[in-house]
C-alpha cells in the first residue's frame, strides 16, 4: 500500500523559484500570465498557475509528481490520470480522471475540459514487462505517445515525457555515457523510447512544440512500488530486507547500474519542466546520481540494517537487459542548462534514507 502524504519534498524556497520560473512561450494560452517580465514578487500571488495533466499517474512516480506539483500550483491545477482505479486516499488529494492514452478522442476531451496547459506523460510499459508483452509495449509506448504528441501540438501544450537509460546499448559506452551516444537498444522499451525522443524533437523543430525529456536511471522510492523494470530489484530488496532479512536477486552480484533516489528525480524533472525556453540547448537530457551493483547495495544494507541480511543471486531474463545498460550517465549538459543537482549521491546515503522512510511506515 503506498503511503500517500500530501507533503512536498521540495523546499519552500525551491517551490517558490519553480513557480516564479514558470514562464511561457508567447504562443501559449493565456490561462496565466508570463513571469518572464520583470514582475516583482507581489504580483506572483494573484497570477493563475498552469494546469497540469499527469498521465500514467498511478505508477511508481506519478503520486510524487502530483504531490509536489500540487504544492507549487495548487491541488485543483494538477489532474492525475491513469487506467487504474485510484484509492480513496488518492482521490482525496486532488482531481483524478480515467484516461486511456490509446483513446485519442478521450485524451483530447480531457485536455479541453480540464483546460490543460502542460502534460507530464508517464504512461508506459517498462523494460521487463515490455519483453514479456512486446505488442502491449509497442501500443502504449508508441501509439499512446503519438496520441499525446498530436494532442499537445493541436493544443499548444508543454509536453514533458521521461526517457530512460534503456535507450543506450553495449555500443553506447558503459561509463559516463554522453547525451549523444550511439543508441542501438535491443529491447522494445529502449526502441520505443528512442522513437519518443526523436518524434518529440521532430515536433519541436517542425511545429515548435514545447517538448522536453530527460533520461532517468533506475529510480528508487520508498512509498511506491516499481512497475516492471529491470532496476526494480533496488526497490524490492529494501522491502524484503525489512520483511525477511533476506533477498533473492534477479541480477548478478556485479551488475553495476546507474540509479537515483526518487526525490532527486522529481526535483530534477520539475527544474526541466519550468526551465525558461531560452535556457534549453537540447530537448533531451541525461540525468545521473549514483552507481552501484546488487552486491554493493547488499553490503550497505548489512552495515545499516542487519549483518545477518542474506542475499542470493538468481539471474533471469532481465540480466541480458541490464548488461546492455550504462553504469553511469554524463549529465553535464543538464547541470549547465537547468542546474540539475542531485542530493543523494552515494549508496550509503540511499540506504540510510530508504531504511529511515520504510521503518516509519
Ligand atoms: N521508474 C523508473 O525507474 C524509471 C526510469 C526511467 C524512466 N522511467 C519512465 O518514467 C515514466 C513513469 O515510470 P513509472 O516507473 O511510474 O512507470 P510504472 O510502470 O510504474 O507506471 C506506468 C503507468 O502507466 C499506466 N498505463 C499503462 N497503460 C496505459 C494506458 N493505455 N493509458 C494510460 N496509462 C497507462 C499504468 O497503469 C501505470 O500506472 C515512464 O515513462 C518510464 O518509462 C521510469
Ligand atoms: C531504468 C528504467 O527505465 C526502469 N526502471 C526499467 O528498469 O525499465
Amino acid at each position: 500500500m503506498n503511503s500517500i502524504t500530501s507533503n512536498s519534498i521540495l523546499s519552500r524556497s525551491l517551490r517558490f523559484s519553480l513557480f516564479a520560473n514558470t514562464r511561457l512561450t508567447t504562443n501559449t494560452k493565456s490561462h496565466y500570465l508570463d513571469f518572464s517580465s520583470k514582475r516583482n514578487t507581489s504580483t506572483l500571488k494573484n497570477v493563475k498557475a498552469p494546469r497540469v495533466l499527469i498521465t500514467g499517474g498511478l505508477g511508481q512516480l506519478g503520486m510524487a509528481f502530483a504531490r509536489n506539483l500540487r504544492a507549487i500550483y495548487g491541488s485543483d491545477n494538477v489532474i492525475l490520470s491513469d487506467i487504474k482505479q485510484p484509492s480513496d486516499d488518492v482521490r482525496s488529494l486532488g482531481p483524478y480522471i480515467y484516461l486511456d492514452i490509446l483513446n485519442y478522442a478521450l485524451m483530447e476531451k480531457a485536455v479541453e475540459e480540464c483546460r490543460i496547459d502542460w502534460v507530464i506523460h508517464l504512461s508506459a510499459v517498462l523494460s521487463a514487462l515490455g519483453e514479456k508483452n512486446p505488442k502491449l509495449a509497442l501500443d502504449v509506448n508508441i501509439n499512446g505517445f503519438q496520441n499525446i504528441l498530436e494532442v499537445s501540438k493541436e493544443h499548444n501544450l508543454r509536453l514533458l515525457t521521461p526517457s530512460t537509460m534503456g535507450v543506450f546499448s553495449v555500443h553506447s559506452g558503459k561509463t559516463n555515457t554522453p547525451d549523444f551516444a550511439v543508441m542501438r537498444p535491443d529491447t522494445i522499451y529502449g526502441i520505443s523510447k528512442i522513437h519518443m525522443e526523436l518524434m518529440g524533437e521532430y515536433y519541436n523543430k517542425k511545429y515548435n512544440l514545447d517538448f522536453r525529456s530527460l533520461r532517468y536511471p533506475g529510480i528508487i522510492s520508498a512509498d511506491s512500488q516499481p512497475g516492471g523494470g529491470t532496476t526494480d530489484y533496488a526497490v524490492d530488496i529494501f522491502h524484503s530486507a525489512i520483511k525477511t532479512n533476506s533477498y533473492s536477486c534477479f541480477l548478478k552480484k556485479d551488475t553495476s547500474l546507474a540509479m537515483m533516489y526518487l526525490d532527486d528525480c522529481i526535483e530534477g524533472t520539475l527544474k526541466l519542466l519550468t526551465a525558461p525556453e531560452e535556457s534549453l540547448k537540447q530537448r533531451v537530457y541525461n540525468i545521473n546520481a549514483i552507481t552501484f551493483s546488487p552486491e554493493e547495495l547488499a553490503q550497505e544494507i548489512k552495515k545499516q540494517w542487519s549483518p545477518d541480511f542474506k542475499i542470493e543471486y538468481k539471474p533471469d531474463f532481465r540480466q541480458h537487459i541490464a548488461d546492455t545498460w550504462p553504469n553511469s550517465l554524463d549529465d553535464s549538459n543538464a547541470r549547465r542548462d537547468w542546474n540539475f543537482d542531485p542530493k543523494i549521491r552515494s549508496t550509503e546515503q540511499l540506504v540510510s534514507i530508504m531504511l529511515s522512510k520504510l521503518n516509519k511506515n
